[in-house]
């Protein structure tokens, strides 16, 4: 037995109106590591689904929509608080259903929770009201000024691969301005979202206020939730494809999206740039969290003069990372979320051979003994010899993968980079400061870094263009997606 080995298996519930409540069925979550069953789930049926929503409109309703910003900034902080003195059962959970790496799971994932919690307190507490004093004429005037009000009841739908830190991004925000939440996690990574359950209630948050329900997408909790008629607004971290289905299933009511969907993020290195830095935060770039984060380069493009040199440092090091059990000593990187992601990274893997790659750092399934042959394990891989052309390059495939192109002038990097349909995150790699800007604001992203990558502030707005996404949330801009607006006008 290992410190990874499950010792029960967990049973994971809805939670609806401030109790844990069974489903109408229930599903194996299996873990990525070793293919074991670590958890049976409760699916929400629609009744269950329904349940949850009348919940949150009571407490939206009651309660909860009495409360001040201040109020709730004080429920966030508690919140925080809850999740640190619980923080290393949130990093086991989140294990469980990842397979991650102790470190990351610590660093990324469950402190970023907390500080999501502490981030929106501070934000709801200082935001300010858009006024205007209106010449009116013949020495009159008018006062406007804007009040705030939550929307309601939001449906906050969220992946697998930041499980903990993409739920509390949303619903840190949405509590913050006054709404009530039914969340709905991936049915892959189901555990940190239910014991958050727990956190927010000790809190003090009335009951209703956050609700999970858990399950599939179509035919399950995902779509009786945006189908649903008491819900007034839908945020959404996922897949494009999945965005788009979203939007049709909410069409009909006009109901407010915010979409933070995939990427396919480009690198630009300029010959200038220091190169063992460069490496570092490449590498970083590349593969962490096994490529499964949509900021996650996928395509790299670097100036000619540099091209040998890096493409061998990045296969050096690509080889170097130590694929592992969570808590086993050296492990940098952990497997893919599931056997079905697996299968879908691999098509990519041989499709890339035979658009012609040369494959400089794995390019399939590693050997890591008997005791990890159910795990959804893969290696990371580098290549050169594809271009803009092939489908490796153009298509989303959420793995640690490298596709190394080289360039000769900055132009023609800017366009390499931008041809693409989609637009969240590039980085760009230098030592002149000029040439740093301009590249960086010439990328059609949301997100463009300058010598370092995935380096956040909460306040600064986040999110893509394109194919990547709609809207922005960070700091005041997730304000403005959780409430409404109105627009008072006082004659004087
Ligand atoms: N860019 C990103 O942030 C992410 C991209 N992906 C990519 O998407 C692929 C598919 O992974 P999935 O987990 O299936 O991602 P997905 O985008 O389908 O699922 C994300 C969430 O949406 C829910 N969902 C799915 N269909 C729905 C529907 N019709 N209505 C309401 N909710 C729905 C899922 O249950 C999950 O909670 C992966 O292989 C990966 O390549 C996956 C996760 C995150
Ligand atoms: O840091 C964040 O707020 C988000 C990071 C990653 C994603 O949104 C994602 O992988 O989907």
């Amino acid at each position: 037995m290992t410190d990874d080995s499950p010792t029960e298996i967990v049973q994971l519930r809805n939670f609806v109106d401030g109790s844990f409540v069974d489903g109408a069925d229930t599903f194996d979550k299996i873990s990525p590591v070793d293919g074991a069953r670590v958890a049976v789930v409760h699916e929400a049926g629609q009744e269950t689904v329904d349940a949850a929503v009348r919940a949150a409109r009571r407490a939206f309703d009651g309660r909860w929509g009495l409360t001040t910003d201040r109020d709730r900034a004080a429920l966030l902080r508690r919140i925080a608080d809850g999740i640190e003195a619980r923080f290393e059962e949130f990093v086991d959970a989140e294990i469980r259903d990842t397979g991650k790496p102790v470190a990351l799971a610590r660093e990324l994932d469950v402190a970023r929770a907390a500080a999501n919690f502490r981030s929106f307190a501070d934000t709801i507490s200082s935001a300010g009201l858009d006024s205007y004093l209106t010449d009116t004429g013949g020495g009159r005037s008018a006062l406007n000024y804007a009040v705030r009000k939550p929307l309601g009841v939001v449906a906050v739908i969220v992946p697998w691969n930041l499980p903990l830190l993409l739920l509390t991004w949303k619903v840190a925000p949405a509590l913050a301005c006054g709404n009530a939440v039914v969340v709905k996690p991936s049915e892959e990574t189901p555990s940190t979202a239910t014991l958050l359950a727990e956190v927010i209630a000790e809190a003090g948050a009335p009951s209703g206020v956050y609700n999970v329900v858990h399950g599939f997408g179509p035919g399950s909790a995902g779509e009786f939730l945006t189908w649903h008629p008491g819900i007034d607004g839908v945020t959404f971290t996922g897949e494009s494809s999945t965005g788009a289905t979203i939007m049709k299933e909410v069409a009909p009511r006009v109901v407010p999206v915010s979409f933070e969907l995939g990427g396919k993020n480009a690198a630009v290195v300029f010959d200038d740039s220091p190169l063992e830095r460069t490496l570092d935060g490449l590498t970083r770039s590349l593969f962490l969290n096994t490529g499964q984060v949509c900021l996650c380069t996928e395509r790299v493009y670097v100036q000619r003069g540099l091209f040998d040199e890096l493409a061998a440092g990045i296969a050096e090091r690509a080889k170097g990372l130590r694929l592992g059990r969570p808590h086993a000593s050296g492990t940098t990187t952990g497997p893919l979320i599931s056997q079905k992601h697996r299968a879908k990274v691999m098509s990519y893997l041989d499709l890339a051979v035979q658009e012609g790659a040369e494959v400089l750092a794995g390019g399939g399934i590693p050997e890591l003994g008997e005791d990890l042959a159910g795990g959804a394990w893969i290696e990371p891989t580098v290549w050169t010899g594809l271009d803009n052309s092939c489908r490796t390059v153009r298509e989303e495939v959420f793995g640690p993968v490298a596709a190394l192109i080289p360039f000769d002038t900055e132009e023609e990097a800017i366009g390499l980079a931008n041809d693409t349909e989609y637009g969240l995150a590039a980085s760009v790699w230098t030592s002149d400061l000029s040439r740093a800007h301009r590249v960086a604001q010439a990328m059609d992203v949301g997100l463009s870094w300058v010598n370092t990558w995935y380096l956040r502030d909460l306040r600064a707005p986040f999110g893509g263009t394109g194919r990547s996404g709609i809207g922005r949330e960070g700091g005041k801009h997730s304000l403005h997606f959780y409430t409404e607006t109105t627009n008072v006008c006082v004659a004087l």
